[in-house]
């Protein structure tokens, strides 16, 4: 078993093993009903899903059939005590260490986990959970967020739940299911709506048949496949920004970090008015401190809005090898050092999924770090030295 607090008296350290590669950890998530199940099962039948461990939070008498019990075997994790946000961490725990050890001893063998979670669980804690566990955020790296649509109930649940609004802000791809017995124009307007909530997300059909593996895996960060990171994929930070091609009146208005007065603000009704996301950006590199110092406010001041961020960021310490940085709600992920930029755009990204948090208040915020002064806003030294200067609120 590969021990990495080895104990005293155990071999040198120059015996010890290399560090395992951090295991792809991705989350289906999706409303009650929506059609998780229904995709697990088909993806688990492709052989590109071989060697995956897959973790089901089984909620209420919602069980599993036998033939997903057959096929996943072994690597399979049900957890039983309810409701993942409420209660379960500690079984998520308690179930991604199960089956490390269970890698560790050579009784499982898989290179990936899928974690099913139940239709009413917010995303977050979840995501908390293998961010912020000192060993499971070596072991593991998110892969991303799936989040299934139900094409025929999905504009009535979003209008009705704010959780199902949520999962489908925080997704990396969307998949759309039941399109074959949805009618065209609703599907339609759902995608439109669906593109105005995440505009970065990929939205697959299942029903014709493009929630693939391929699409729906490998969309981290870290594709093994790569010796450097595919960071402008990851982010999508062109997908914020306007004229991108949708065309709704939700907040994805920016070039620059100067340039987020759009009058347009967002002004779609029910849950979705309270979501924005947007993209700020600066050619001046930033002091790790600075960095440190916005992300501490940020997210102390206003994580719980904070759905998503993601980004590259220009450290004036390190010019060569950019951070990249990731965050839901109030915990930030350790931040990565890339060994160069994968390109020859160095300006630093940032992009947000926010739920009532305008991008005023954020990109004011940021601008006061970067040092972009304005007449009417406090600067960096006024946020530190009092951090409870009222920056938001609007
Ligand atoms: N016509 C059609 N039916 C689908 C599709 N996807 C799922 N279903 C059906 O929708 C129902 C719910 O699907 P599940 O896969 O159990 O949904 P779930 O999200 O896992 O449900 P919970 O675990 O209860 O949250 C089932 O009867 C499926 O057969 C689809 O693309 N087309």
């Amino acid at each position: 078993m590969t021990n990495t607090n080895p104990a005293p008296g155990a071999a040198p350290p120059t015996t010890r093993r290399t560090p395992p590669e951090p295991i792809p950890l991705s989350l289906l998530t999706g409303f009650l009903g929506a059609g998780k199940t229904t995709l697990l099962n088909r993806l688990l039948k492709d052989p590109a899903l071989a060697g995956t461990a897959v973790i089901i939070n089984e909620f209420g008498e919602v069980g599993l059939d036998h033939l997903l019990v057959d096929y996943i075997d072994d690597n399979t994790v049900l957890l039983q005590s309810g409701c993942l946000c409420c209660t379960m961490r500690g079984d998520l725990v308690d179930a991604l260490e199960k089956l490390l050890r269970d890698l560790d001893n050579g009784r499982a063998k898989f290179s990936r986990v899928l974690l099913e979670t139940t239709g009413l669980a917010d995303p977050a804690p979840v995501l908390h959970t293998a961010m912020v566990h000192p060993y499971l955020v070596k072991r593991f790296r998110l892969d991303g967020v799936i989040t299934v649509v139900d094409a025929v109930h999905g504009e009535k649940t979003l209008n009705e739940h704010a959780e199902a609004v949520k999962q489908a802000a925080v997704a990396d791809r969307i998949v759309l299911s039941k399109t074959d017995i949805a009618r065209p124009m609703e599907t339609r307007a759902l995608i439109d709506r669906l593109k105005a909530l995440n505009p970065a997300a990929a939205i697959l059909d299942a029903a014709h048949g493009e929630a693939t593996p391929d699409r729906l895996l490998n969309c981290g960060l870290y594709d093994p496949s790569r010796k450097i990171p595919d960071v402008g994929k990851w982010l999508a930070a062109e997908a914020y920004e306007p004229g991108h091609d949708h065309d709704h009146d939700h907040s994805h208005n920016h070039r620059g970090h100067h340039d987020h007065h759009n009058p347009h603000h967002h002004d779609i009704n029910r849950h979705d008015e309270h979501i924005s996301s947007f993209a700020l950006r600066t050619d001046k590199p930033i002091p790790a401190g600075t960095l440190d110092m916005f992300f501490e406010l940020l997210l102390a001041t206003y994580g719980e809005k904070v759905l998503r961020l993601k980004g590259i960021v220009n450290v004036i310490e390190h010019p060569e090898a950019p951070l990249v940085v990731h965050g839901v709600q109030h915990v930030l992920h350790p931040p990565a050092r890339l060994p160069r930029w994968p390109d020859d755009d160095h300006t630093t990204r940032l992009v947000f999924i926010t739920r009532d948090l305008p991008q005023r208040t954020v990109s004011d915020l940021f601008d006061a770090f970067v040092g972009v002064t304005k007449a009417d806003q406090p600067d960096r030294t006024a946020l530190t030295d009092n951090p409870l200067v009222p920056f938001g609120g609007r």
